[in-house]
């Protein structure tokens, strides 16, 4: 069963429409991503899942359930209680507060009393041990691929079922984006459904199972990660490869063209 289903969902900023009959699942206990170019309506996806829309004074049409339940008509903070919290682009971590006092917030109106948010926060310490061992430092004063791990160590304090995550790599050295893909392939595997949006195409596919295209806010291309990454389009468009094969054949028929010239003119 989808957790997460997306149905038809358009939304516009005024006169700006940034999504058009967009659906979409995320499967129970899956990692589904999202690839997309700048502006093809990544972020707004996630704002439509999240109801926080409106705070951008976006509308939006279309339904989206989680677990069966309409999140439509629900406050942001229910939509957190539900379940469903999204660590947004950039970070935007509350720079002025510690580390601590930033993670305590995303405590703030989760289900749950104290030894919930104890719990929570253990985790927190163990998949980020940087974040205890700097717990009372402004947050910052964090590198940029700390503070990212804070946005979704805040995240995780409300205790998601399912965390929506907007561009973590984005900004990251390599290997500090490997880091937080492997954390995001952990966070999975304890549970937590995760709805993905990447511009990094190869780090998104090799994490889902899933994947949908993004393109000028119409989905173009949808199914599993590994067809997509073998795809020529997706290959050439989000991975950066150049298509060898079509190289060859190009190649090979200018060759044989030529070779058939030859002929003719001997
Ligand atoms: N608050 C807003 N008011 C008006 N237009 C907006 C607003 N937010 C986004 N848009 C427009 O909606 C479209 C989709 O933007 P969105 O931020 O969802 O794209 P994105 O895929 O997340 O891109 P990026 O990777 O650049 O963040 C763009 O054309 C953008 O300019």
């Amino acid at each position: 069963m989808a957790t997460l289903e997306i149905r038809a969902l358009s939304v516009a900023y005024g006169p700006v429409r940034s999504l058009r009959d967009v659906s979409l699942d995320v499967p129970d206990g899956a990692i589904t991503a999202v690839l997309g170019g700048n502006g093809a309506g990544k972020t707004t996806l996630l704002r439509a899942v999240s109801r926080t829309l409106g705070f951008h004074r976006g509308t939006g049409t279309g339904t989206v359930r989680f677990d069966g339940q309409p999140l439509d008509g629900l406050r942001p903070d229910r939509v957190v209680a539900a379940g469903v919290v999204q660590v947004p682009e950039g970070r935007q971590v509350f720079a002025r507060m510690t580390v601590a006092d930033n993670l305590r917030a995303g405590a703030l109106g989760a289900p749950g009393g104290r030894r919930a948010a104890a719990d929570a926060l253990a985790r927190v310490h163990e998949l980020f041990p940087v974040l205890a061992r700097r717990a009372h430092q402004s947050a910052g004063l964090l590198s940029g691929g700390e503070q990212q791990m804070l946005a979704m160590g805040r995240a995780l304090m409300a205790r998601p079922r399912l965390l929506l995550l907007d561009e973590p790599s984005l900004g990251l050295a390599p290997l500090m984006a490997q880091r937080i893909a492997e954390t995001v392939r952990e966070i999975n595997a304890s549970g937590t459904s995760v709805l993905l949006v990447e511009q990094n195409a190869s780090i998104a596919l090799r994490l889902a199972s899933t994947a949908y295209v993004l393109e000028v806010g119409e989905v173009t291309l949808e199914g599993p990660a590994a067809e997509l990454a073998a795809s020529d389009e997706v290959r050439r468009r989000y991975l950066g490869v150049v298509d060898e094969t079509a190289a060859e054949d190009a190649d090979r028929a200018a060759t044989a063209s030529v070779r058939t010239l030859s002929r003719w003119s001997a």
